[in-house]
């Protein structure tokens, strides 16, 4: 079948000398959240090479051990190459009738000559398309297929070439894949597959799953058509093999739809050099103008969505933090770089990572000074930090300020519509981590488990339960908004306020909270959640730093 577009959809031609070529356009208003299309049917949809043993190799779910799927059922492997695993029979049978018939002994292949039982996914990806051209396959030929049709796929092909060391490494790749297709190695069969990886490196997504962190490819004639935007009015998100694109902003009827190809919140040059692989200059406002996460955040249409959120001050997301010009846009574009250049550790030694954090977190003490929270790679420091406290006995309760720091510092004003999955993560991190600390209060070993008093304390009086609650309804609200009703962190919160709400004795709590879910201006509940949710959240985060600091410079937590 050749490629077709949903019809909210149309293809726009730009007249030279835009290099843009063809964009997407609305073809009706979408409000913020609302989705504009799905893509269910990909050309290419592939588990990246190390977890195609752990994801169904066809609808992409994803599972933690080889043996158990997320369902408790175990992933069977493909019976003649053993490398593939599905999830059911139904799966096996519509992925050997997709591509797996074509490249099922390309494993035997990678076995013999490598060892291996994976490959790299762009090998692998190059490979299949090479072999669905050779059995014909329409849609393929149609985005593959040379002629320059309506649905060829671009590939800036003479850019990639000129680019030395990243041709040079493209021609291996192009040689493996047509090898593991034991297909016959001429020079023009070469070529093609070289093309083929522009075309998938220039138009293929990464499939990165907010749940696992894993990802793969996926790659759709149509959605490919969508241009890249530092401040993009839409965004993908993927459910199994189904993409879905989103309005992030309002979108006006015959709008151009644009999306992010990068993370869009880094600095300026960080941004240009992740676009380098798409050779194009963008000149989006927030690169025309040089603007930082609070400059775009105080102009953004999503603001007011933010009055039913843990940020709620509507004025404070519209003006930036009063030290910001203290820090230059020069100084944060060397702050970043050096960050980056500080890598990452190698093994577990626990003093590598303390010293490493230690590096990071100096390089950010002008955004510190400035409380430029929001301001990368403070963010990102502050998440790592947050993610390594959270599996570690002796640090889990001091994780809790930094996920609450996060969620009302950082985030929103990175993030400023409520509902990007990544935000939604961040509340449910919260949740998670008052689970823990409602347990130590109960037993009364929280003081034992945190020298910090002001935290002890704040726990100690806090509702945690209610916390919990007008959390995971602010999960479950946004979470219905912006993504899809099988988002495995959706049906988490979703189940977590289930067993909420089914708990004796805090009918009161629960129908306060139910009312303010419903009507955040309905006064009793809007002062129920202000008050035992959003004060200790608040009280928390204020917290953070200096845990960051005590435990940073080896200190341990000064007593309050
Ligand atoms: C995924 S494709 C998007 C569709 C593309 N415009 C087309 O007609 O095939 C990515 C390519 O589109 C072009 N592109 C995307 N965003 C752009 C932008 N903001 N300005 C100029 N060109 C852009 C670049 O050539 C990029 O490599």
């Amino acid at each position: 079948m050749p490629p077709q577009l949903p019809p909210t959809l149309r293809i726009h031609h730009a007249p030279p000398p835009s290099h843009k070529y063809r964009s997407l356009l609305a073809t009706t208003f979408f409000p913020p959240g609302t989705e504009i299309a799905t893509f269910a049917n990909p050309l290419l949809a592939l588990p990246d090479g190390p977890s195609m043993r752990t994801t169904c190799n066809y609808c992409l779910s994803t599972t933690t051990t080889s043996s158990s799927s997320s369902s408790g059922r175990a992933l069977k492997s493909c019976t003649a190459c053993k490398a593939a695993v599905y999830c059911n029979p139904s799966c096996q049978r519509a992925h050997w009738k997709a591509v797996h018939k074509a490249e099922c002994k390309l494993f035997g292949r990678v076995r013999e000559q490598v060892g291996k039982d994976w490959v790299p996914t762009p090998v692998r990806a190059v490979a299949q398309v090479l072999m669905l051209l050779k059995a014909g396959d329409q849609a393929v030929k149609e985005a593959f297929g040379e002629g320059g049709g309506e649905w060829e796929l671009e590939g800036n092909v003479e850019e990639f070439r000129g680019e030395g060391e990243v041709w040079r490494d493209f021609e291996l790749q192009a040689t493996a894949a047509v090898v593991y297709a034991g297909l016959l190695e001429g020079e023009e069969m070469l070529g093609r597959a070289r093309e083929v990886l522009c075309k998938i490196q220039t138009n293929a997504f990464n499939r990165l799953d907010a749940d696992t962190g894993m990802a793969g490819i996926f790659l759709d004639a149509g959605l490919a058509m969508v241009n890249h935007s530092c401040v993009p009015n839409a965004f993908i998100g993927f459910d199994k093999r189904t993409a879905v694109l989103r309005a992030e902003r309002p979108i006006q009827e015959g709008e151009e739809i644009t999306i992010s190809y990068i993370d869009n919140t880094l600095p300026k040059s960080a941004r240009h050099e992740a676009l380098k692989l798409y050779h194009f200059q963008c000149d989006c406002p927030r690169c025309k103008d040089d603007l930082d996460v609070y400059e775009v955040c105080q102009t953004s249409p999503d603001t007011p969505l933010n009055s039913f959120t843990l940020q709620p001050d509507l004025a404070k997301l519209r003006n930036p933090p009063i030290y910001r010009s203290r820090v230059s846009k020069a100084e944060i574009e060397t702050i970043y770089k050096k960050w980056q250049a500080l890598g990452n550790p190698e093994g577990d030694d626990e003093e590598d990572h303390l010293k490493l954090a230690q590096a990071r977190w100096e390089l950010c003490r002008p955004l510190v000074d400035a409380r430029m929270w929001a301001v990368e790679p403070l963010p990102t420091t502050i998440l790592q930090l947050a993610t390594s406290w959270q599996s570690s006995y002796k640090m889990v309760v001091y994780a809790l300020p930094l996920v609450c720091f996060l969620s009302t510092e950082c985030d929103p004003f990175k993030l400023v519509a409520p509902f990007m999955p990544w935000r939604i993560k961040g509340i449910l991190a919260i949740v998670k981590l008052l689970a823990v600390t409602g347990e130590f209060t109960a037993s009364g070993a929280l003081a034992t488990r945190c020298t910090h008093e002001g935290l002890v304390g704040t726990l100690a009086m806090a509702d945690q339960v209610s916390m919990c609650e007008a959390l995971l309804r602010l999960a479950v609200h946004h979470g219905s908004v912006g993504a899809s009703q099988d988002w495995e962190v959706l049906k988490e919160a979703r189940s977590m306020l289930e067993d909420l709400e089914s708990l004796v004795g805090r009918e009161q709590e629960s129908n306060l909270l139910r009312a303010w879910a419903k009507d955040p201006e309905d006064p009793e509940g809007a002062a129920f959640f202000e008050n035992q949710v959003l004060r200790p959240i608040n009280t928390l985060s204020s917290f953070a730093v200096e845990a960051l600091e005590a435990m940073l410079s080896g200190k341990s937590l000064v007593k309050k």
